[in-house]
Protein backbone atom coordinates (compact mmCIF):
# COMPACT_ATOMS: atom_id res chain seq x y z
CA UNK A 1 0.00 0.00 0.00
CA UNK A 2 1.34 2.87 -1.27
CA UNK A 3 -1.74 4.94 0.89
CA UNK A 4 -1.30 5.54 4.27
CA UNK A 5 -3.48 7.42 6.53
CA UNK A 6 -4.63 8.44 9.98
CA UNK A 7 -7.52 9.36 11.98
CA UNK A 8 -8.28 13.04 13.66
CA UNK A 9 -11.45 13.23 15.81
CA UNK A 10 -13.22 16.64 16.55
CA UNK A 11 -12.43 18.31 19.66
CA UNK A 12 -14.49 20.44 21.76
CA UNK A 13 -12.70 23.80 23.49
CA UNK A 14 -13.25 22.27 26.70
CA UNK A 15 -11.29 19.41 26.35
CA UNK A 16 -8.80 21.17 24.58
CA UNK A 17 -8.50 24.01 27.28
CA UNK A 18 -6.70 21.10 29.93
CA UNK A 19 -4.66 20.00 27.56
CA UNK A 20 -0.83 19.71 27.89
CA UNK A 21 1.65 20.43 24.59
CA UNK A 22 1.94 16.35 23.69
CA UNK A 23 -2.47 16.06 23.78
CA UNK A 24 -2.37 19.59 21.43
CA UNK A 25 0.10 18.01 18.86
CA UNK A 26 -1.34 14.65 18.94
CA UNK A 27 -4.95 16.16 18.37
CA UNK A 28 -4.61 19.25 16.18
CA UNK A 29 -1.13 19.12 14.86
CA UNK A 30 0.24 17.23 11.44
CA UNK A 31 3.71 16.28 10.54
CA UNK A 32 5.18 13.48 8.17
CA UNK A 33 2.71 14.58 4.96
CA UNK A 34 5.31 14.64 2.42
CA UNK A 35 7.24 11.25 2.54
CA UNK A 36 9.23 9.94 -0.95
CA UNK A 37 7.54 7.29 -2.85
CA UNK A 38 4.49 7.77 -0.45
CA UNK A 39 0.91 8.99 -0.31
CA UNK A 40 0.17 9.93 3.30
CA UNK A 41 -3.53 11.17 4.18
CA UNK A 42 -5.17 12.27 7.92
CA UNK A 43 -9.14 11.39 7.78
CA UNK A 44 -10.73 14.50 9.96
CA UNK A 45 -13.95 14.02 11.81
CA UNK A 46 -13.82 18.41 11.38
CA UNK A 47 -16.12 18.21 8.22
CA UNK A 48 -14.48 15.16 6.89
CA UNK A 49 -11.79 17.25 5.02
CA UNK A 50 -9.02 15.04 4.40
CA UNK A 51 -5.33 16.44 4.44
CA UNK A 52 -2.02 14.90 3.41
CA UNK A 53 1.09 14.55 0.63
CA UNK A 54 1.77 12.86 -2.03
CA UNK A 55 5.47 12.61 -3.55
CA UNK A 56 5.83 10.34 -6.43
CA UNK A 57 9.47 9.58 -6.95
CA UNK A 58 9.92 6.33 -8.48
CA UNK A 59 6.79 6.20 -10.61
CA UNK A 60 3.31 7.87 -10.74
CA UNK A 61 1.34 7.52 -7.35
CA UNK A 62 -2.50 6.47 -7.70
CA UNK A 63 -4.91 8.16 -5.33
CA UNK A 64 -6.89 4.76 -3.74
CA UNK A 65 -9.75 4.56 -1.59
CA UNK A 66 -8.95 4.88 2.00
CA UNK A 67 -10.95 2.50 4.13
CA UNK A 68 -13.01 6.03 6.25
CA UNK A 69 -14.07 6.89 3.24
CA UNK A 70 -16.47 3.88 2.29
CA UNK A 71 -16.62 3.89 -1.39
CA UNK A 72 -15.02 2.01 -4.06
CA UNK A 73 -12.93 4.77 -5.46
CA UNK A 74 -11.48 8.01 -3.56
CA UNK A 75 -13.79 10.97 -5.25
CA UNK A 76 -16.81 8.94 -5.65
CA UNK A 77 -18.43 11.40 -3.33
CA UNK A 78 -15.66 13.70 -3.01
CA UNK A 79 -14.11 17.02 -4.92
CA UNK A 80 -9.94 17.70 -4.29
CA UNK A 81 -7.82 20.44 -4.27
CA UNK A 82 -4.07 19.68 -4.96
CA UNK A 83 -1.45 22.22 -4.50
CA UNK A 84 2.24 21.46 -5.70
CA UNK A 85 4.70 22.99 -2.96
CA UNK A 86 7.63 21.03 -4.66
CA UNK A 87 9.29 20.36 -8.19
CA UNK A 88 7.47 20.12 -11.41
CA UNK A 89 4.83 17.24 -11.56
CA UNK A 90 1.70 16.23 -13.12
CA UNK A 91 -1.57 15.12 -11.63
CA UNK A 92 -3.41 12.80 -13.95
CA UNK A 93 -7.05 13.10 -14.12
CA UNK A 94 -9.08 10.02 -15.88
CA UNK A 95 -7.37 9.93 -19.44
CA UNK A 96 -5.95 13.61 -19.07
CA UNK A 97 -2.76 15.17 -17.43
CA UNK A 98 -1.74 18.53 -15.84
CA UNK A 99 1.12 19.85 -15.60
CA UNK A 100 1.59 21.34 -12.12
CA UNK A 101 4.87 23.76 -11.44
CA UNK A 102 5.43 24.82 -7.60
CA UNK A 103 2.95 26.87 -6.35
CA UNK A 104 -0.42 25.62 -9.09
CA UNK A 105 -3.55 24.44 -8.00
CA UNK A 106 -5.58 21.37 -9.16
CA UNK A 107 -9.36 21.45 -8.66
CA UNK A 108 -10.78 18.00 -9.36
CA UNK A 109 -14.44 17.15 -8.99
CA UNK A 110 -16.34 14.37 -8.09
CA UNK A 111 -16.10 10.92 -8.94
CA UNK A 112 -12.69 11.31 -10.93
CA UNK A 113 -9.77 8.70 -10.81
CA UNK A 114 -6.57 10.55 -9.71
CA UNK A 115 -2.71 9.71 -10.16
CA UNK A 116 0.69 12.16 -9.19
CA UNK A 117 3.65 12.05 -10.95
CA UNK A 118 7.17 14.44 -10.91
CA UNK A 119 9.02 15.58 -13.68
CA UNK A 120 12.32 14.22 -11.85
CA UNK A 121 12.60 12.04 -8.83
CA UNK A 122 15.84 14.27 -7.82
CA UNK A 123 13.46 17.33 -7.03
CA UNK A 124 9.94 15.83 -6.81
CA UNK A 125 6.91 17.16 -6.85
CA UNK A 126 5.39 17.46 -3.56
CA UNK A 127 1.27 17.77 -3.56
CA UNK A 128 -0.51 19.40 -0.75
CA UNK A 129 -4.13 17.12 -0.82
CA UNK A 130 -7.56 18.38 0.28
CA UNK A 131 -10.47 16.50 0.02
CA UNK A 132 -14.04 17.00 1.42
CA UNK A 133 -17.07 15.43 0.72
CA UNK A 134 -19.62 16.87 -2.59
CA UNK A 135 -22.66 16.57 -3.61
CA UNK A 136 -22.34 17.39 -7.62
CA UNK A 137 -19.37 17.44 -10.68
CA UNK A 138 -17.75 20.71 -11.17
CA UNK A 139 -15.01 20.89 -13.86
CA UNK A 140 -11.40 20.15 -13.21
CA UNK A 141 -9.48 23.81 -13.11
CA UNK A 142 -6.01 24.12 -13.03
CA UNK A 143 -5.21 27.85 -11.23
CA UNK A 144 -1.57 29.19 -11.25
CA UNK A 145 -0.77 31.81 -8.41
CA UNK A 146 -0.89 33.96 -10.92
CA UNK A 147 -4.69 33.55 -11.94
CA UNK A 148 -5.57 33.18 -8.49
CA UNK A 149 -7.43 36.38 -6.55
CA UNK A 150 -4.56 38.35 -4.84
CA UNK A 151 -5.44 40.36 -1.67
CA UNK A 152 -2.94 42.47 -0.04
CA UNK A 153 -3.43 43.00 3.70
CA UNK A 154 -1.62 44.55 6.42
CA UNK A 155 1.36 46.82 6.79
CA UNK A 156 5.12 46.68 7.85
CA UNK A 157 4.03 49.22 11.03
CA UNK A 158 2.21 46.06 12.02
CA UNK A 159 4.54 43.10 10.92
CA UNK A 160 1.82 41.42 8.99
CA UNK A 161 2.43 42.18 5.59
CA UNK A 162 1.16 39.59 3.09
CA UNK A 163 -0.49 38.61 0.05
CA UNK A 164 -3.25 36.04 -0.39
CA UNK A 165 -3.73 34.33 -3.38
CA UNK A 166 -7.29 32.74 -3.51
CA UNK A 167 -7.27 30.25 -5.60
CA UNK A 168 -10.93 28.53 -5.90
CA UNK A 169 -12.37 32.24 -5.64
CA UNK A 170 -13.12 32.54 -9.46
CA UNK A 171 -13.99 28.70 -9.88
CA UNK A 172 -16.89 26.29 -8.84
CA UNK A 173 -16.57 23.87 -5.81
CA UNK A 174 -19.15 22.35 -3.50
CA UNK A 175 -17.72 23.26 -0.36
CA UNK A 176 -13.48 23.59 -0.27
CA UNK A 177 -11.93 26.78 -0.57
CA UNK A 178 -8.69 26.85 -0.48
CA UNK A 179 -5.66 29.52 -1.25
CA UNK A 180 -1.88 30.30 -0.31
CA UNK A 181 -0.64 33.41 1.90
CA UNK A 182 2.61 34.58 1.35
CA UNK A 183 4.20 36.91 4.25
CA UNK A 184 6.69 40.19 2.83
CA UNK A 185 10.06 39.85 4.08
CA UNK A 186 10.19 41.58 7.67
CA UNK A 187 6.31 40.40 8.30
CA UNK A 188 5.93 37.49 10.69
CA UNK A 189 2.12 37.57 11.94
CA UNK A 190 -0.49 35.82 9.83
CA UNK A 191 -4.34 36.03 10.15
CA UNK A 192 -4.00 38.81 13.16
CA UNK A 193 -5.83 40.53 13.71
CA UNK A 194 -7.67 36.95 14.17
CA UNK A 195 -10.99 35.84 13.63
CA UNK A 196 -13.25 32.44 13.91
CA UNK A 197 -15.79 31.22 11.60
CA UNK A 198 -18.42 28.83 13.24
CA UNK A 199 -19.62 28.00 9.68
CA UNK A 200 -16.10 26.94 8.08
CA UNK A 201 -13.27 24.30 9.67
CA UNK A 202 -9.88 25.56 8.21
CA UNK A 203 -6.16 24.02 8.02
CA UNK A 204 -3.07 25.36 7.65
CA UNK A 205 0.31 24.24 5.74
CA UNK A 206 3.28 25.85 6.64
CA UNK A 207 5.99 26.12 4.44
CA UNK A 208 9.02 28.42 3.17
CA UNK A 209 9.65 28.21 6.86
CA UNK A 210 14.15 27.49 7.18
CA UNK A 211 15.30 24.59 9.07
CA UNK A 212 16.42 27.05 11.99
CA UNK A 213 13.06 29.40 11.83
CA UNK A 214 9.76 27.83 13.37
CA UNK A 215 5.93 29.74 13.40
CA UNK A 216 4.64 29.85 16.52
CA UNK A 217 0.36 28.77 15.73
CA UNK A 218 -1.85 30.22 17.87
CA UNK A 219 -5.49 28.26 18.22
CA UNK A 220 -8.66 28.21 20.86
CA UNK A 221 -11.17 30.09 22.27
CA UNK A 222 -10.25 33.69 21.90
CA UNK A 223 -10.46 34.01 25.54
CA UNK A 224 -8.44 30.28 26.01
CA UNK A 225 -5.77 30.40 23.59
CA UNK A 226 -2.98 28.21 23.31
CA UNK A 227 -0.20 27.76 21.04
CA UNK A 228 1.75 24.48 18.56
CA UNK A 229 5.16 25.52 17.49
CA UNK A 230 5.70 24.42 13.44
CA UNK A 231 8.52 23.48 11.57
CA UNK A 232 8.72 23.70 7.97
CA UNK A 233 5.57 21.73 5.71
CA UNK A 234 3.84 20.86 8.94
CA UNK A 235 -0.16 21.38 9.22
CA UNK A 236 -2.62 22.26 11.78
CA UNK A 237 -6.26 21.93 12.46
CA UNK A 238 -8.04 24.73 13.23
CA UNK A 239 -11.72 23.65 14.41
CA UNK A 240 -14.68 26.06 14.15
CA UNK A 241 -14.29 28.17 17.73
CA UNK A 242 -10.61 28.12 17.37
CA UNK A 243 -8.85 31.26 15.97
CA UNK A 244 -6.11 30.47 13.58
CA UNK A 245 -3.34 32.77 13.76
CA UNK A 246 0.78 32.58 13.51
CA UNK A 247 4.09 34.36 14.28
CA UNK A 248 6.85 33.16 12.74
CA UNK A 249 10.85 33.60 13.96
CA UNK A 250 10.85 35.20 10.21
CA UNK A 251 8.68 35.36 7.34
CA UNK A 252 6.93 32.22 5.76
CA UNK A 253 4.15 31.32 3.20
CA UNK A 254 1.23 28.72 4.17
CA UNK A 255 -1.80 27.40 2.29
CA UNK A 256 -5.06 27.51 3.81
CA UNK A 257 -7.97 25.31 3.40
CA UNK A 258 -11.94 25.58 4.51
CA UNK A 259 -14.44 23.14 3.89
CA UNK A 260 -18.02 24.09 5.73
CA UNK A 261 -21.55 25.54 5.20
CA UNK A 262 -20.88 28.26 2.91
CA UNK A 263 -18.30 29.10 0.60
CA UNK A 264 -18.13 32.49 1.27
CA UNK A 265 -14.30 34.02 1.92
CA UNK A 266 -15.31 37.28 4.03
CA UNK A 267 -17.78 35.53 6.20
CA UNK A 268 -15.66 35.58 9.60
CA UNK A 269 -16.24 36.72 12.94
CA UNK A 270 -13.57 38.94 14.07
CA UNK A 271 -12.13 39.04 17.08
CA UNK A 272 -11.54 42.15 19.08
CA UNK A 273 -7.45 42.04 20.79
CA UNK A 274 -9.05 43.21 23.83
CA UNK A 275 -11.23 39.86 23.90
CA UNK A 276 -8.36 37.65 23.66
CA UNK A 277 -6.67 36.10 27.10
O1 LIG B 1 -10.45 32.37 6.74
C1 LIG B 1 -9.40 32.75 6.13
C2 LIG B 1 -8.12 32.18 6.53
O2 LIG B 1 -8.00 32.09 7.92
C3 LIG B 1 -6.86 32.77 5.88
O3 LIG B 1 -7.10 33.07 4.54
C4 LIG B 1 -6.33 34.01 6.57
C5 LIG B 1 -5.00 34.41 6.02
O4 LIG B 1 -4.44 33.78 5.17
C6 LIG B 1 -4.36 35.64 6.56
O5 LIG B 1 -5.07 36.50 7.10
O6 LIG B 1 -3.13 35.73 6.46
ZN1 LIG C 1 -10.02 31.61 8.89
Amino acid sequence: MTVEYTTRFAIDPFATGAMGTDELRHNFHIGNLFEPGRINLTYTHYDRMILGGAVPTDGPLKLEAIKPVGTKSFLERRELVVVNIGGPGEVVVGDGAHALDTRDMLYVGLGEEVAFTSKSAATPAKFYILSAPAHCKYPTRLITLGNAKRLDLGSQETSNERSIFQFTSTIETCQIVVGMTQLAKGSVWNTMPAHVHDRRMEAYLYFDVADNARVFHFMGEPSETRHIVMANEEAVLSPVWSIHSGCGTSNYAFIWAMAGDNVDYTDVDAVAIGDMR
